[in-house]
C-alpha cells in the first residue's frame, strides 16, 4: 500500500523520541538504532520526517485535540495506538494531506499489530471525528497555549514575561527559514539561491529544496547556520595566524567560521563520529582545522589566543529548528549541564594567555546555562573582565543585548512582514578578556 511504510515509520519516530529520549535527527541517519527506516525510499523517508517533524512541533495540541475525543482515554492495552493516532494527526491538521488517505492508512497500520488491530474501530471513529472538528483545533492550535511543556513555559514567564514567552512559543511552532554562512559575497549568493541578506550577513532562504541540491554546496561555498549561532565566532574577532581553541567544535559551523579567518585553529570535541562530521564539512569548505578527540574538562594545551566555548546545552533555543528539545529535555538536564559547563568554562580560562579572550555562548534560553553561568566565573576568575559585545560590527539590532552587554536573542527576534523568513534561534554569547 503505497505510503503506508513512511506513515508506520513516522508513528514509530515518534515513539523513539518521546518515550525513547532519541534525538529527531539521530533517527534520520542510517546508523539509527532502531533503525525505522530499512527498505524507505528518499521519498518515504523524506515523508516520515515531516510528518515526525511536525507531529513534534505540535505535540502538545495535537495530544490535547486527541484527549477531547478520546473520552475515556487511550486503551491501557494499546498504548502504542498513541504514536499512529498523533502521525496521523499531524497529517490532518497540519499537512497536506487527504484526510480519507491519512484516516484510511493509520487504520491499516493499527491493523498490522496484533496488540492494536482491535483499536481499528475507534482509530477510524477519532480520526473522521478530528478532521470534521478541525478548524475548532486549528484554533486551539493557534493560541499556542499547548505547544510547550508546560514546565519550559513556566520557566521562560518568569524570565522572559508572559508577553515575551507567548511570541517565542508562538515562533517555535513555524518552520524555520533555512540561513547560510558564506564564504564570502553573501549578496551574490543570496541572488542565486533566490534569498535574502540579513542585517548580520547570513543569508535566510525559505527553500524545502535538499540543501545538497542547492547551488554552491558541492563547491563548498557556504554551510547551513541559523543567523544567531553565526553571531559567537565572530565576537571572538579572530585574527590571521592567531592561536584559537574551538572547545566544542563539531560538527564544525563555528569552526569553519574561524577557520576563514586565516587563524590557526584546534579543532576540539569529545565525539569521535561528530568529528568525522566536521572533518568532512571542513573538507568540503576547503578550509583547515587541526582536530582534536578529547574531553574538554581535563584538556591542557600551551595557552591560546581566543577560545570558542559553544558548551553542550539544553538546546532550548533551537526547538524552531529541533522540535524534539522540547519533549526529550527535562528539568534536571539543566543542573547537569550547567555543571559541566562551569568545568569547561574553568578549564578555558586556564588555557587562555594573559590579554586573550574567551567567548562562551550555549542555544538556550535557560539562564542557568547562560546569564548565570557568566557571572559565577567572574566571581570566580577575577583576572577575567567582561566586554560588552559590539552590536554595530555585527550588524544585529540593539534587541539582540542585554543589560550586562551579552548576546543574548530569542526566538520571535528579527520579524518579517514575510513570516517564512522571520525569527532566528535563542542564544547567548558573552565575551571574556583576561587582564594582561
Ligand atoms: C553545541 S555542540 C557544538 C556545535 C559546534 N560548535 C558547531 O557550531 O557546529 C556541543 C558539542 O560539545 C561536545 N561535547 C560535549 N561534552 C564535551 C566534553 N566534555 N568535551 C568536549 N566536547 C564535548 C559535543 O560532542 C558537541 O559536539
Amino acid at each position: 500500500m503505497p505510503g503506508l511504510p513512511a506513515r508506520l515509520a513516522a508513528a514509530h519516530v515518534i515513539c523513539d523520541v518521546v518515550q525513547g529520549g532519541h534525538r529527531l535527527d539521530e533517527c534520520f541517519t542510517p546508523f539509527a538504532v532502531p533503525n525505522r527506516l530499512a527498505g524507505l525510499d528518499a521519498r518515504d523517508v523524506a515523508l516520515a520526517r515531516s510528518i515526525a517533524t511536525v507531529a513534534l512541533r505540535r505535540l502538545g495540541v495535537i495530544r490535547r485535540a486527541l484527549s477531547l475525543l478520546l473520552e475515556k482515554g487511550l486503551p491501557r492495552q494499546a498504548t502504542r495506538l498513541e504514536w499512529a493516532l498523533i502521525a496521523a494527526a499531524a497529517q490532518i491538521l497540519f499537512l497536506d494531506a487527504a484526510d480519507h488517505a491519512a484516516v484510511d492508512l493509520a487504520v491499516r497500520a493499527v491493523r498490522l499489530e496484533p496488540k492494536t488491530a482491535g483499536f481499528a474501530g475507534l482509530v477510524n471513529g477519532v480520526l473522521r471525528n478530528l478532521a470534521r472538528r478541525r478548524d475548532e483545533f486549528l484554533a486551539l492550535a493557534e493560541s499556542g497555549e499547548f505547544d510547550a511543556p508546560p514546565w519550559l513555559a513556566q520557566r521562560w514567564r518568569r524570565t522572559y514575561g508572559e508577553a515575551e514567552t507567548k511570541r517565542i512559543v508562538q515562533m517555535q511552532m513555524r518552520e524555520p527559514p533555512l540561513d547560510l554562512t558564506t564564504k564570502s559575497q553573501p549578496a551574490f549568493w543570496a541572488e542565486r539561491l533566490g534569498g535574502v541578506v540579513l542585517p548580520t550577513g547570513s543569508v535566510r532562504l525559505s527553500t524545502r529544496q535538499p540543501i545538497v541540491e542547492l547551488e554552491g554546496f558541492a563547491d563548498g561555498e557556504w554551510w547551513v547556520q541559523d543567523a544567531a549561532a553565526a553571531l559567537p565566532a565572530r565576537l571572538l574577532d579572530v585574527k590571521p595566524d592567531e592561536r584559537v581553541l574551538d572547545m566544542c567544535a563539531a560538527p564544525g559551523g563555528k569552526t569553519a567560521q574561524l577557520a576563514s579567518t586565516g587563524a590557526r585553529v584546534t579543532a576540539l570535541d569529545r565525539s569521535a563520529e561528530r568529528l568525522k562530521l566536521l572533518a568532512a564539512n571542513l573538507d568540503r569548505l576547503k578550509l583547515h582545522a587541526d582536530i582534536a578527540v578529547a574531553d574538554a574538562t581535563g584538556y591542557s594545551a600551551q595557552p591560546f589566543d581566543a577560545i570558542l566555548i559553544d558548551a553542550p546545552c539544553t538546546a532550548t533555543g533551537t526547538i524552531r529548528r529541533h522540535p524534539d528539545v522540547a519533549w526529550t529535555k527535562k528539568p534536571s538536564d539543566i543542573e547537569t549541564l550547567a555543571v559541566l559547563q562551569a568545568k569547561m568554562f574553568d578549564r578555558a580560562a586556564a588555557v587562555t594567555r594573559p590579554g586573550g579572550r574567551i567567548v562562551y555562548c550555549v542555544c538556550s534560553l535557560e539562564p542557568e546555562e547562560g546569564e548565570t553561568q557568566v557571572a559565577a566565573f567572574l566571581r570566580r576568575n577575577p583576572d577575567f573582565r567582561r566586554e560588552p559585545v559590539d552590536l554595530a560590527a555585527l550588524g544585529a539590532p540593539s534587541e539582540f543585548a542585554n543589560r550586562d552587554g551579552d548576546l543574548r536573542t530569542t526566538p520571535q527576534m528579527l520579524p518579517n512582514e514575510d513570516s517564512r523568513l522571520a525569527g532566528v534561534d535563542g542564544f547567548f554569547a558573552a565575551r571574556l578578556f583576561r587582564r594582561p
